[in-house]
This record gives C-alpha cells, sequence and structure tokens, in this order.
C-alpha cells in the first residue's frame, strides 16, 4: 500500500493522525468523461483496469457487462495481492495483464498518464489508448459513461435498451446513492480502518443505522428506487457480497451480517442470479486481497475459510412488484 509524490513510489498507509483517526477518502484526480472532445466514444478504444476484490472497481465492471460493452472496452485484471508496491500484474488466476501498457504495478499506468502525478493509485482506472492517458478513475463518474455514453454508437455496440440510470429517477438514485456512499460503501472502510475507538464506534453506528433504513424500504419495495434495477442498486451489491465473507470479521462489521437481514439476504441474492453477475464475483480475490493485504489489520495475512454463502439459493423477491 502506498502512493505516488511527484511521480515516485512511496510505501504509506492511510495517515488518519489529523482527522482524530478517522479514515478520509481521497478525492479521485482524473475526471474527464467520455464524449468530451477529446475522448469521443469508440469502440475498441479504452481500457478499463480493475482489481476483482475492490467494490469500486467491480460496480465497473458489472455495469460493462450488463451494458454488454465487453468487446468495446477491454480489461486488465491486477492481482489480488496489494503490498509495498500497491497494485501489481500477475498471471495468477483470474487475473489479467496490461496488455496495454505492458506495466508491471499499476504505479506505472499513473505516471504514464501523468508523469508527475501526486496521489493514491485506485482503481478502476478508464484509460484511452489513443491520447495515452487516464481518461477518469472515479467508478461512479464511469459508471454512468457505461450506462450512455456509447448508445448511440449503433453497430450492435453495448444494450442501448437498459438504462440504469433513468431521467425520471435519478433525484431519487442521487439521494440514495449520497447514503449509501457515506455510511455503508465507504462505512465499511471507515470501521475498518479507524485507528481509535471513538471513530470506529461513530463508523459502526452509522453503518447499521443505513442497513437498518435498508432493509426496511426493502421490505416494502423491490429495488432501492422503486420497481426496477438501477445504479443504486449495483452500488449497494458490491458492498453486501462482500460483508458478510469480509467485513464482519476483517472490518468489524459485526453488529449482525447481511445473512441475518431477510430482505437484504433475498435481496442480495436476486441481484447475484441476474445473468453475468455471478461471473464478476470472485471471492478468492475478495478474501484473499482483504485478509492478505491489510497486515496491519490482519499481521499473520491468514484467510478465514468460511464463511458458507447461499447466494445460490431462492430468493422470495418476487412476492415484490417489478417492472416488466
Ligand atoms: N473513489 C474511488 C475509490 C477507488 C478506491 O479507493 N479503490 C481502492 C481499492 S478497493 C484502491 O485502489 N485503493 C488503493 C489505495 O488507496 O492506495 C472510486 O470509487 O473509484
Amino acid at each position: 500500500m502506498g502512493l505516488l509524490v511527484d511521480g515516485k513510489w512511496q510505501d504509506k498507509w492511510y495517515d488518519t493522525s489529523k482527522s482524530g483517526g478517522r479514515f478520509v477518502r481521497q478525492d479521485s484526480a482524473f475526471r474527464d468523461s467520455i464524449g468530451d472532445d477529446r475522448f469521443p466514444a469508440e469502440a475498441g478504444r479504452y481500457h478499463l483496469y480493475v482489481s476483482l476484490a475492490c467494490p469500486w472497481a467491480h460496480r465497473a465492471l458489472i455495469v460493462r457487462r450488463l451494458k454488454r460493452l465487453e468487446d468495446a472496452i477491454s480489461l486488465s485484471v491486477v492481482d489480488w495481492l496489494m503490498l509495498e508496491n500497491g497494485w501489481e500484474f500477475s498471471d495468477r488466476p483470474g487475473c489479467i495483464p496490461d496488455t496495454v501498457n505492458g506495466a508491471d504495478y499499476m504505479h506505472q499506468v499513473y505516471t504514464a498518464a501523468q508523469p508527475d502525478y501526486t496521489g493514491r493509485v485506485t482503481v478502476p482506472v478508464l484509460w484511452d489508448r489513443k491520447e495515452g492517458t487516464i481518461v477518469n478513475n472515479e467508478s461512479a463518474e464511469i459508471i454512468r459513461m457505461f450506462n450512455s455514453g456509447f448508445d448511440h454508437l449503433g453497430g450492435g455496440i453495448g444494450n442501448p435498451q437498459l438504462d440504469l440510470y433513468p431521467k425520471a429517477l435519478r433525484a431519487e438514485i442521487d439521494a440514495i446513492n449520497e447514503r449509501v456512499y457515506n455510511d455503508i460503501n465507504n462505512g465499511v472502510y471507515k470501521c475498518g480502518f479507524a485507528t481509535t475507538q471513538e471513530a470506529y464506534e461513530e463508523a459502526f453506528d452509522a453503518l447499521f443505522a443505513a442497513l437498518d433504513e435498508v432493509e426496511a424500504r426493502l421490505a416494502r419495495q423491490r429495488y432501492l428506487a422503486g420497481n426496477r434495477i438501477t445504479e443504486a442498486d449495483w452500488r449497494l451489491f458490491t458492498t453486501l457480497v462482500r460483508f458478510d465473507p469480509v467485513y464482519v470479521g476483517h472490518f468489524k462489521c459485526n453488529r449482525q451480517r447481511i445473512a441475518d437481514y431477510p430482505n437484504l439476504q433475498n435481496y442480495l441474492r436476486e441481484l447475484y442470479q441476474v445473468p453475468g453477475i455471478a461471473d464478476t464475483v470472485n471471492l478468492r480475490h475478495i478474501k484473499g486481497h482483504y485478509y492478505e493485504s491489510h497486515r496491519g489489520v490482519n499481521p499473520t495475512g491468514i484467510v478465514p475459510k468460511g464463511p458458507a454463502l447461499s447466494l445460490d439459493s431462492p430468493h422470495d423477491r418476487d412476492r415484490l412488484k417489478a417492472a416488466a
């Protein structure tokens, strides 16, 4: 784990000394968009770097799959282990080396885009072959580009019929995302990376208050924004699927498991069983990454064998109405 300072790699853990032990996530640095003059939509031009362990990268992978952009946007998958060199490429199971920049480490992709880059080296990253640079490294924005940025191309590229951010639901989706991001997606990290008891307890209470709220919402309606699946659901899904295998133990999010919330558990199963989604979930990468990489949290690097999950089991969500 580390970061780049003026283009030089430094091996450093997060600094929580100035925030009362609280983990504060840094803003992403590359914020251009597909559709800008410099970055027009084109099949075969863009490349996505992900980790299968990372919940933020997982969003991008899911939307790429659901929008059938796999032939149009190529992919690299980093190794799950992230130690003193940060994210690395390898040919271990489930990994795909960097065929675009030929990098050994993800930080080399960042310095290829900007030689004097200062900041964290995170995934996902959307790379442009033509300009030889990073378009964007913020998953919330990358999924929006995938959702609509390639729809006009025609020629059988993508799946223009699917809209995960429909106009009529945007205000609602944005409001849900805000709460889910702060207290759930990022909330589990705030618990796990807290370095004071107070910071941990504050994040823990906010996390479970938000999960209780989502549980109540899912008792009344099938999906977060009503009766159809939207990006808000996929953004929650990537945290839920990691919750019982990783966050309960490793990040001490242990008031209860997702399996103990009837609506969340069945909702998680339904989303997992959407065609194409199970292929994007790699528990070896997920568990291996957190337990083996965060040596400050888990010094032995031992990966727990459990828990048994039941993501393939029948769900009961058909009792609630879904849009045709
Ligand atoms: N806001 C970013 C966050 C991405 C992020 O933090 N990714 C993690 C992996 S789960 C990472 O690469 N961390 C490396 C680091 O912080 O040094 C996004 O949503 O794209």
